[in-house]
């Protein structure tokens, strides 16, 4: 029989089982005395999460056992006959299913990488095996796939993939030992320098150990090859591996995105409860690599939608929160996460409450940007916060423009930009500090006598607000500041964990900066330009805080979008310039996703009842697809997975009525509301409100010219100002539609927007 190996890259391997069996009992060698290391592969959790759940609470009973006595008879390993692996073996779970454990001669290691019914866990046992790889030290585990798969093989599978003969071999500049640096199995080596397109390519990715096929992709897109051996590869002259040490292997940080070494029984617990959630366990090591180490200073992460920005955040809280329970300072609440909406921060909280114990948790503060500051700043007087679209705010506004100068001839929109760009963020309080402010950006040049001109009607609306009992959320944002800086502030932070500080302003990035001393681990930034929809840009130097060199991240792998919706959201922004959240300009283009998919569908109709009439068809549609996640026999849940998204609140509850109308059951994502879709009803939200989500399908309906760019968004006449709020528009279009984890959809009526037509070309 033919057969070839090929290592477990992704969850997404052909399913070839086939039946047979073969066993008889043994003993594991005593071979140490120390604790015994236990690991889950991630094949392993995926494999538990699709077993009866009374199945999964005896695999957890069996786990919590070998934690303490590994060697117990009440153990019942088995030798599994015919295994290429002979350290596979397989223990009994119950009379119908097994677990398959690597169980290396060297070292007390024990691996769980597959669990099944009895016939179905040999199966996997014998067409797989693990090995560490001699040149990067990494666990990699190997599948057979045998001569029947190759016939079977589907038409783009690695095996069987049409090679263009004409065109010359991918990698033909990379030489052998650079392509076993990266990763690649030496038993792949012959396939992988065959491969001559990026589509052979990607049908090898279930076959090739994640990283090595990420450095190929990048490898093939053209990257520079000695950035790409920097990042994925083992050092030329790595020091010799040794092939048998387990223990050494599962602590190198290509084998922690597959293996987990559990450390204790309140995480297995955890682990075993939510089986699919990965990204609690398995971090990439580029992911790892910011979270586990001590910095510097500040550092600043960037990365596309997607990239596991959010994640990196969160592991770093607990990272520090775990620190701070041993020196023995939990309850203090020295770590600050903060982000920018409510909402977000509500999620964010509870994603933490399952990530850390209980007394980790109590190390950490979750607030969003503006309650934070409302809390720092309530002692101070008795003003409201005001924001521009409340009434009293826009009262005093009308009062203050009455004193606008006829001499200047300026519109109305100038002033409004002039103070929410320049005097606010700014900080400018009397005539003197404005004369001082940067206007960097601006595009209306102005001298001395004109600011001196129209500093009045900035000098009203402070009065009028102050005789309101209100203040702006910028101005208790350096009253903060400043009781920051005199040491007022009645709790004292270590460190501070921010995301989403793309819509940060000047002003909160500097209270930020106030709020924790300088100093290792002070501030860890995560954000990325390419997601701001609220606002303007705000440079990190220019508000105290030094990121410069090492200390300037960047993630490049997307985990939630298809390849195919990550390319559509970025077309979006094409010719924008996006900024790195500091002085430099970051890239929309260097970073991929794993998972393949559907190209979105873009659809434009008539009229808006066409729309709706497609877009219950598609929700139709959902409810006979099969849901992976629903058992046998419970209804499919698909709609609660899928939202509709638009532009506006008004369109957006046109939709409801219109489908509601229809016999649809609709949940409406409001502004400061949680996430309440019951099982069958179809979410429907506006695009600020889905930003830092995710839905299995979105919809972005509506996309229509007239509302995509709002026109009120676009209504300045200030060039600079217009190309700020273009991005910002762009930005929400690529917000919404990189939300999507399997599918997107786009649709429009009458008049299409003119962001459609050139995402498509
Ligand atoms: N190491 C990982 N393993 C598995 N899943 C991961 C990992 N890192 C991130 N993810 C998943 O990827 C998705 C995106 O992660 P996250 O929300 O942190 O990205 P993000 O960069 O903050 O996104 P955005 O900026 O678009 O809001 C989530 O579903 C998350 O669980």
């Amino acid at each position: 029989m033919h057969s070839l190996s090929w290592a477990i890259g992704s969850p997404r391997q052909p399913d070839c089982r086939s039946t047979g069996q073969g066993r008889s009992n043994m003993t594991v060698p005593s071979d140490t005395q120390h604790q015994p290391t236990i690991a889950l592969a991630q094949e392993f959790l995926g494999a538990l999460s699709n077993i009866p759940r009374a199945k999964q609470n005896k695999v957890q009973d069996l786990i919590g056992k070998f934690r303490s006595t590994p060697r117990s008879s009440g153990i019942n390993y088995e030798i599994i006959r015919d295994a290429r692996d002979k350290n596979m073996r397989s223990v009994r779970v119950d009379q119908e299913y097994r677990a398959i454990v690597l169980k290396p001669e060297k070292g007390n290691v024990y691996v769980f990488m597959w669990v099944d019914k009895h016939d179905d866990a040999y199966d996997w046992a014998r067409r797989h095996e693990a090995s560490i790889n001699p040149r990067t030290g990494s666990l990699q585990v190997l599948a057979t796939v045998t001569r029947e798969v190759y016939e079977d093989a589907p038409e783009s599978s690695p095996l069987t993939a049409p090679v263009n003969e004409s065109s010359s071999p991918l990698f033909d500049d990379v030489r052998d030992r650079e392509l076993l640096r990266l990763g690649v199995p030496e038993a792949l080596l012959e396939r992988v320098r065959e491969l001559k397109s990026s589509s052979a390519l990607d049908a090898m990715q279930f076959v090739l150990p994640d990283e090595a096929y990420e450095a190929l992709l990048f490898l093939a897109q053209g990257e520079d090859k000695q950035e790409i051996l920097e990042m994925y590869g083992a050092p030329d002259e790595a020091p010799s591996i040794d092939t048998e040490d387990f223990v050494q292997a599962l602590l190198q940080a290509d084998s922690q995105r597959r293996f987990h070494v559990v450390e204790d029984d309140d995480e297995l617990t955890r682990m075993l409860n939510a089986p699919l959630e990965h990204w609690r366990v398995f971090l990439h090591p580029s992911q790892r690599e910011l979270v586990e180490r001590d910095w510097n200073g500040a550092v600043r992460v960037l990365g596309g939608a997607g990239t596991g920005k959010t994640v990196v955040a969160m592991h770093r809280a607990r990272y520090l929160a775990r620190h701070a329970v041993r020196r023995g300072e939990s309850n203090e609440r020295s770590i600050l996460f903060t982000t920018f909406t409510r909402n977000l921060a509500q999620d964010i909280e509870q994603q933490l409450n399952q990530l850390c114990t209980r007394q980790e948790m109590a190390c950490i503060e979750v607030i969003n940007i503006d309650r934070l500051i409302h809390r720092l700043t309530s002692g101070q007087g008795k003003a409201r916060l005001a924001y521009s679209n409340q009434a009293g705010y826009r009262k005093a506004w009308r009062a203050a423009l009455q004193l606008i100068p006829d001499e200047l001839d300026l519109p109305e929109s100038f002033y409004d930009e002039e103070w929410q760009q320049v005097v606010l963020p700014q900080h400018a309080r009397t005539r003197q500090e404005y004369f001082r402010a940067r206007r960097v950006g601006r595009g209306k040049p102005l001298n001395r006598g004109q600011r001196a001109a129209i500093w009045p009607v900035f000098e009203e609306m402070r009065n009028q607000l102050n005789n309101a009992g209100l203040r702006t959320i910028e101005d208790c944002t350096f009253d903060a500041v400043q009781l920051a800086e005199q040491g007022q502030l009645t709790r004292q932070y270590r460190h501070v964990i921010a995301d989403e500080i793309q819509d940060f302003g000047a002003e909160s990035l500097k209270l930020l900066r106030a709020l924790v001393p300088e100093g290792a681990n002070d501030l860890f930034l995560v954000g990325d330009g390419h997601q701001r929809i609220y606002g303007r840009r705000a440079t990190l130097s220019s508000c105290g805080i030094n990121v410069r060199g090492r200390r300037g991240r960047k993630l490049r792998i997307n985990y939630r979008t298809t390849e195919q919706t990550r390319r559509y959201a970025v077309a979006l922004l094409e010719g924008v310039e996006v900024d790195d959240l500091d002085d430099g300009q970051d890239s929309s283009s260097d970073y991929r996703s794993l998972l393949q998919g559907e190209a979105p569908s873009v659809q434009h109709f008539d009229s808006f009842d066409e729309e709706v009439d497609a877009l219950v068809q598609l929700l139709e549609g959902l409810d006979k697809e099969p849901d992976r996640e629903a058992g046998d026999g419970q209804r499919p849940t698909l709609r609660r997975d899928c939202c509709i998204v638009a532009r506006t609140q008004r369109l957006r509850d046109q939709y409801a009525q219109a489908l509601k109308a229809r016999g649809i059951p609709v949940a409406i994502m409001e502004k400061e509301s949680g996430d309440e879709a019951t099982d069958n009803a179809v979410r429907l939200a506006t695009m600020h409100r889905v930003k830092g989500l995710e839905f299995r399908k979105v919809c972005l309906a509506g996309i229509n010219a007239g509302v995509v760019p709002a026109p009120r968004s676009m209504d300045s006449e200030d060039p600079v100002e217009k190309r700020y709020r273009e991005l910002n528009e762009r930005a929400l279009v690529h917000v919404a539609a990189t939300r999507a984890i399997e599918s997107l959809h786009v649709s429009s009526f009458g008049e299409p927007s003119p962001y459609l037509t050139s995402a498509n070309q």
